[in-house]
C-alpha cells in the first residue's frame, strides 16, 4: 500500500447562495468569499486541526469535525487507510449564515481527498457530488461550491446530478449577514409536508423564469425571484431578515434569503443598482447588516499540492 506520509495538498471552496428565491433544493450559485484548507499526511495517528476565523474556538478539532467526517467518508467509500491528518482550515464564510459553510466544509473535505488520494484513486465530478451529497443530504449547495456559476441540481435514482450555467456578467451579487444564525436543520423543520398546487405553479414558472434572467434577461430578476414554497414558512424564524426583504423588494430590488437564512441575497441587475440596494440596506435597515460586494465565482473548488515548507 502506497504510503500518503509527506503528502500535503491546499484546497479553497467557495461559498453558495442555494435557492435563490423559488428554486428551493434545486438552484445555487457560486460566490467570491473562501474557506481555504490545508491537509497533510503526517506520521502517527489520530488528527490535529487549527482552526483560524470562523469557527475557530467553536467547531470540533476531533473525528467529528465536518471537514475530517467528509476526508473519512471518501477515503471509507474507497477502501483506504486514512493516515494520521494534520488540517489547517482559515475560514470566512459564516457558520449557519446561509452561505452554505456546511457545504464547504464537506466540498473541502472531499478535495482533500481527492487531492491526497491522487494517482491512487481518480476521484471524477459526477463521483465528489455523489460524495459530498451524501453528507450534506440536498444537492443545491455542493454543487456550486465544486463547480462554480450558477448550478442546477437535481436528484435520480442513481444519484445526484447538476448542470453548470454562465450567470450574464450584469448580475452583481449583494450579501448581506446579520449577526445572527438559524441552523439549516431547523428552517427545514418548519416546511410543511405538502403545499398549495397553486403555489408549486407560481414556483415553477419563477424558478423557470430566473434561468434565463440570470443567464440572459437581468432586468427580469425582480419578478424570477418570487417565491411561494419556503420564505414565508421560515419567517417567524429570521423577522429581521423577512423585513429587509420586503423593504428592498419594495424598492425594485431583487432580494431572497440567502439558503436556509438568515443572510439576504440581493441579485442586481448591474453594479450601480447594487450600490443603490446596499445604501438603502444601511439608511433603513433596523438590524446592523455586514454587507459583501461579491462576485459570481466561476471556477468552484480548487486542490493543488501543498509544497511544505522545510526549516533548516
Ligand atoms: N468549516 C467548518 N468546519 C467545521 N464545521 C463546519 C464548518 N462550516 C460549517 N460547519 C458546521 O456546519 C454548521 C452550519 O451548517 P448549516 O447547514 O446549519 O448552515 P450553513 O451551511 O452555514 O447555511 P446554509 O446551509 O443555509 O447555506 C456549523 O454550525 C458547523 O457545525
Ligand atoms: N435548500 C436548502 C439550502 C440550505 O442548506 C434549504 O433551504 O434548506
Amino acid at each position: 500500500m502506497t504510503s500518503l506520509v509527506g503528502r500535503s495538498v491546499v484546497v479553497r471552496v467557495p461559498a453558495t447562495s442555494a435557492n435563490l428565491g423559488p428554486g428551493f433544493d434545486t438552484l445555487g450559485l457560486a460566490l467570491s468569499h473562501y474557506d481555504e484548507l490545508i491537509v497533510t499526511a503526517v506520521e502517527g495517528t489520530g488528527v490535529t486541526i487549527v482552526v483560524t476565523g470562523v469557527g475557530a474556538g467553536i467547531v470540533a478539532t476531533d473525528e467529528s469535525n465536518l471537514v475530517i467526517q467528509a476526508i473519512q467518508h471518501c477515503f471509507t467509500h474507497f477502501a483506504q487507510h486514512l493516515p494520521a491528518l494534520h488540517v489547517q482550515a482559515n475560514n470566512i464564510i459564516p457558520h449557519g449564515g446561509g452561505l452554505g459553510s456546511s457545504a464547504a466544509a464537506i466540498v473541502s473535505g472531499v478535495m482533500a481527498a481527492k487531492g491526497l488520494l491522487a494517482g491512487i484513486v481518480e476521484m471524477d465530478a459526477a463521483t465528489l457530488l455523489i460524495l459530498a451529497t451524501e453528507l450534506e443530504g440536498h444537492p443545491d449547495n455542493v454543487a456550486p461550491a465544486l463547480l462554480g456559476g450558477l448550478t442546477i441540481a437535481w436528484s435520480t435514482e442513481t444519484g445526484p446530478q447538476a448542470k453548470k450555467l454562465i450567470v450574464h456578467r450584469g448580475v452583481s451579487p449583494l450579501v448581506c449577514v446579520p449577526d445572527s444564525q438559524v441552523s439549516t436543520a431547523h428552517a427545514r423543520s418548519l416546511q410543511p409536508e405538502t403545499v398549495p398546487y397553486a403555489d408549486a405553479v407560481y414556483n415553477i414558472s419563477r424558478a423557470a423564469l430566473l434561468i434565463a434572467a440570470l443567464a440572459q434577461s437581468p432586468e427580469l430578476l425582480l419578478e424570477a425571484t418570487g417565491d411561494r414554497l419556503h420564505q414565508d414558512y421560515r419567517a417567524a424564524a429570521m423577522p429581521q431578515t423577512t423585513e429587509l426583504i420586503r423593504m428592498l423588494r419594495s424598492h425594485g430590488h431583487a432580494a431572497v434569503v440567502s439558503g436556509a437564512g438568515p443572510s439576504v441575497l440581493v441579485l442586481a441587475d448591474d453594479p450601480a443598482r447594487r450600490l443603490e440596494a446596499m445604501a438603502l440596506v444601511k439608511e433603513h435597515a433596523a438590524a446592523s447588516w455586514e454587507c459583501l460586494l461579491l462576485a459570481v465565482d466561476f471556477k468552484g473548488a480548487t486542490v493543488n499540492e501543498h509544497q511544505v515548507e522545510v526549516t533548516a
